[in-house]
């Protein structure tokens, strides 16, 4: 495999303007067994939870049923709306449902790609650019289609859209904010649907269905949603509030209404490999209530048969086997998060505090916020704290003395992820500066590859270091992205149940690097033979890359579906480990002629 394939892959993320990752990909369940990881020589710490994965008792009460009024026609019979204690309403399955089906499989009502993406994925469909190119809207010049029939999907709503792109780029102060932000188009999209279609339509009722926040909004919010309102106005071109009336705004009030549906209701889009590339609007959906233990993930997959009209598909999938009447779950906030940054994520943008179990049992360690043993016994200590910062290793009870060291390093570890976070796209040098010299600090301090903030640490750098490959690929460059790519594999397969999409995306990366071509293996640069090296070379190499992504496409086919056989990057897994056979038998061929070779010779 080239590894022109593998930058592509990755182009870097703008800081969206509006990030509210209600199907944010990192999410666990249960707690796994690290040993599941096929990479040797990494390790993450032991579990310590339900390994199980059969249907769990659900935590919350579910109540009386919800009448839909004739609503949410995509779900199908066996998913029930109904009232859950202290969540609004919520989904709940009335039949078992096996890991890797697919519970609803729906068009969003609304996507909008972020900024950076609009000239790399179609703006309609919203699949990556054809071989052919993507095709400009020549009116606009913001938005890109496939072809003409995509264009063609588009155009009743973006023909008024085009308008307010055009009269917002024409009173941009500068070039920089010459494109409204995703939220601002997404916003701009329902209202203009909307009017479209009607305000009676069924499409709007689920649209004004979706739960709001606007009484108990958070102070920080009411300046935001003021903010998004202004620019709302601006957008749309409404110059007094009777033009609101057209769009089913009777008031200012209905428009922070909107907003905060908006907020509370917004899911990321994600590539068929779970890159955020926008925002979309799906009330079905949406009645899922979150927990950091979520029995589903949301997922595109791509596998339809006929994308252009139906993509983007959004598919709630069930990532672990789930009982009749219990309640469907998923994560809105990235689960490899310690609970107290998931519970201020969740105040902060949804207004709750998670009570799952995850957030209220005390655990012996959360992988999470974990270090190795400081008599490096193999076992696990949880990390100290400001409060408790007298810990011990749970297996030979090894106090660890280093408390202020390990809190330093955690502060200042979180600081350097948010700096270099919101450098990754404007500065990488800089970002990719910082992730290479923090990484060594926070594992020096023991962290183990699970903990936070040097997991997510552990992500950016590969990010950023697939963003920097150079030209011609070393040998060098290609085995250090292996080696950070190993360590983010074993951190998340410590959090994440297995069949997590997030952690067989993980897993078919690491297959797909080991899988490249060797530019200069260390064997033949000279290096010598049988050291125990990570990772191999030769043979070994592609053994391992050939056993990883055996693993990812079994974890892929529940993350994604196992009726699309795991999506495109299911697709793209199988067809690696084919070629892999193929190489594999190779090998063994000429290592079996060599043998014979050198019988041979001896014999003569
Ligand atoms: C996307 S909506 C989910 C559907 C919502 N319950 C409804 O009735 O439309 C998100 C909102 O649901 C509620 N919610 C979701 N999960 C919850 C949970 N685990 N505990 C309490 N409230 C929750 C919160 O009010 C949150 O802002």
């Amino acid at each position: 495999m080239s590894f022109a394939s593998l930058r592509s892959a990755r182009k870097s993320k703008e800081s969206r303007s509006f990030v509210n990752p209600l199907a944010a990909q990192i999410s666990p369940g249960t707690l796994t067994d690290p040993g599941s990881s096929p990479i040797e020589g990494i390790e993450g710490p032991s579990s310590t939870g339900d390994t199980t994965g059969s249907p769990k008792s659900p935590s919350y009460d579910v109540l009386e049923t919800v009448s839909t009024d004739g609503l949410y026609k995509c779900l199908p019979s066996y998913l029930e709306v109904r009232q859950v204690r202290d969540a609004g309403r919520g989904i709940i399955t009335k039949e078992r449902q096996k890991a890797g089906s697919t519970l609803i499989a729906t068009k969003p009502h609304v996507t909008v790609l972020s900024t950076t993406y609009l000239d790399s994925y179609c703006s309609a469909c919203c699949g990556p650019a054809p071989e052919t190119g993507l095709k400009r809207c020549t009116r606009c010049r913001v938005v890109w289609y496939c072809d003409s029939c995509c264009q063609n999907n588009d155009w009743p709503i973006h023909k008024d859209e085009c308008i307010a792109i055009q009269r917002w780029a024409s009173s941009a102060p500068s070039p920089d904010v010459a494109i409204p932000s995703d939220a601002i188009r997404c916003l701009g999209r329902i209202l203009l649907t909307q009017q479209h279609r009607g305000l009676d339509s069924i499409w709007s009722k689920e649209i004004n269905a979706m739960q709001s926040h606007r009484s108990s909004m958070q102070p920080s919010a009411v300046e935001s949603h003021t903010h998004m309102a202004h620019s709302l106005v601006r957008y749309l071109g409404i110059a007094n509030p009777a033009e609101l009336a057209p769009f089913g705004l009777n008031s200012a009030g209905n428009l922070v209404d909107l907003i905060s549906r908006f907020a509370t209701n917004t899911f990321t889009l994600t590539s068929f490999s779970l890159t955020p590339i926008g925002i979309c609007i799906c009330p079905s959906i949406a009645l899922a209530n979150h927990s950091c233990e979520p029995n589903a993930a949301i997922v595109f997959p791509r596998s339809s048969s006929l994308p252009q009209a139906q993509e983007p598909l959004m598919h709630l999938m069930a990532i672990r086997d789930i009982a009749p009447n219990e309640q469907v779950v998923a994560a809105y906030v990235d689960v490899t998060l310690p609970r107290e940054l998931r519970q201020k994520a969740l105040q902060e943008t949804y207004s709750f505090t998670c009570k799952c179990k995850l957030c209220t049992k005390r655990m012996a360690v959360d992988p999470r916020a974990a270090m190795w043993c400081p008599k490096l016994c193999g076992g696990i200590c949880p990390v100290p704290t400001e409060e408790d910062n007298l810990t011990r290793c749970t297996k030979c009870n090894t106090a660890v003395t280093s408390a202020d060291a390990v809190l330093d390093a955690l502060r200042v570890g979180q600081e350097a992820l948010d700096k270099a976070s919101s450098l990754q796209i404007k500065e990488p040098a800089k970002a990719k500066h910082i992730t290479t010299n923090m990484i060594p600090i926070l594992t020096s301090a023991n962290l183990t590859p699970s903990c936070h903030p040097l997991l997510a640490m552990t992500r950016l750098h590969q990010e950023l270091l697939i963003a920097d490959l150079p030209t011609s690929l070393t040998q060098q460059a290609l085995d250090d992205i292996i080696r950070t790519t190993a360590k983010y594999s074993a951190g998340l397969s410590s959090i994440l149940p297995e069949g997590h999409p997030v952690r067989g995306v993980a897993l078919a990366e690491l297959g797909k690097l080991l899988a490249v071509d060797e530019p200069s293996p260390p064997e033949i640069a000279g290096m010598p033979r049988g050291q125990a090296r990570f990772p191999p070379s030769g043979p070994a190499r592609l053994k391992l890359a050939y056993e990883t992504l055996l693993k990812a496409r079994e974890e892929l086919v529940i993350g994604f579906g196992a009726d699309g056989g795991g999506g495109i990057i299911g697709k793209e897994v199988r067809e690696t480990i084919v070629r892999l056979e193929k190489e594999l038998g190779v090998w063994t061929h000429r290592v079996k002629d060599a043998i014979e070779d050198a019988r041979a010779a001896k014999k003569s």
